[in-house]
């Protein structure tokens, strides 16, 4: 089959749920999707085709050279050690309806979906995910593999550290700092500085435990 023309080419890495969603966004603004990889056949979505298998088995064999790779897995740990193992050039993949200020950087192989802001002066690291409807407001730093929820709401001067997860309609009120491979439950209200590897829950939000890396 013929290729369309004037179409920028990419490769999603993962075939999951998450995946989907990165798949519409690149493909609404013009990508094609040339090949779709991933470690784990059980966690294929059914609407993914033509899955090819990742690079965790066989890191030699991977095709690391070509298109531009989005990780298009969605827990943060994974992401990581994905990136880790690849040698590719990553893209981004931003949805139209977001609102991104002209004064914020977004790192490589990031993604925004559809109804996310990030407001002036707001910087966002590589392979963070910027969930749907999700409001960062301006001065926040974001770390490296985190993930804002669903409609998440971050206020100004923000920080969420690196592999951190701020759950679906979590609030973090202004300047307060979340460290590193942090969890934040849905609907908790972060109202003080949270320790690194910290999971946080309720409103006002409480460590519940602290899992330290392996
Ligand atoms: C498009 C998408 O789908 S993006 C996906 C976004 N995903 C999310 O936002 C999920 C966020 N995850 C959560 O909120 C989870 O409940 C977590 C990670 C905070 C906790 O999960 P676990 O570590 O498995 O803890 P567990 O379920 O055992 O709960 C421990 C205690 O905390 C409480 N708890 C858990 N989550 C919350 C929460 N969000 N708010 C208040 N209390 C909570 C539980 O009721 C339980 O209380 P108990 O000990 O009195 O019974």
């Amino acid at each position: 089959m013929k290729e369309p023309i004037n179409k920028k080419k990419v490769r999603i890495y993962g075939a999951g749920g998450h995946s989907q969603v990165i798949k519409e966004v690149l493909e609404k603004n013009n990508y094609l999707v040339t090949e779709t990889f991933d470690d784990k056949p059980e966690g294929v979505h059914h609407a993914s085709k033509n899955v090819s298998i990742g690079a965790r088995k066989s890191l030699a064999n991977f095709p690391h050279s070509g298109d531009p790779v989005i990780i298009a897995v969605g827990i943060n740990s994974e992401r990581a050690e994905i990136a880790e193992f690849l040698k590719c050039d990553y893209e981004k993949a931003v949805h139209h309806s977001a609102i991104i200020s002209d004064t914020s950087k977004i790192g490589e192989g990031t993604v925004v979906f559809a109804g996310a802001i990030i407001q002036p002066n707001s910087t966002i690291g590589k392979h963070v995910i910027i969930n749907t409807g999700a409001s960062v407001d301006h001065d926040n730093v974001i770390g490296d593999f985190a993930h804002i929820s669903p409609k998440a709401a971050l206020c100004g001067h923000v920080e969420v550290g690196e592999g951190s997860h701020v759950g679906v309609g979590a609030v973090v009120i202004p300047k307060v700092k979340i460290g590193k491979w942090c969890t934040i439950g849905a609907g908790t209200i972060v109202l003080k500085d949270v320790p690194d590897y910290s999971t946080l829950v309720g409103n006002p939000g409480v460590i519940i435990k602290t899992k330290k890396p392996n």
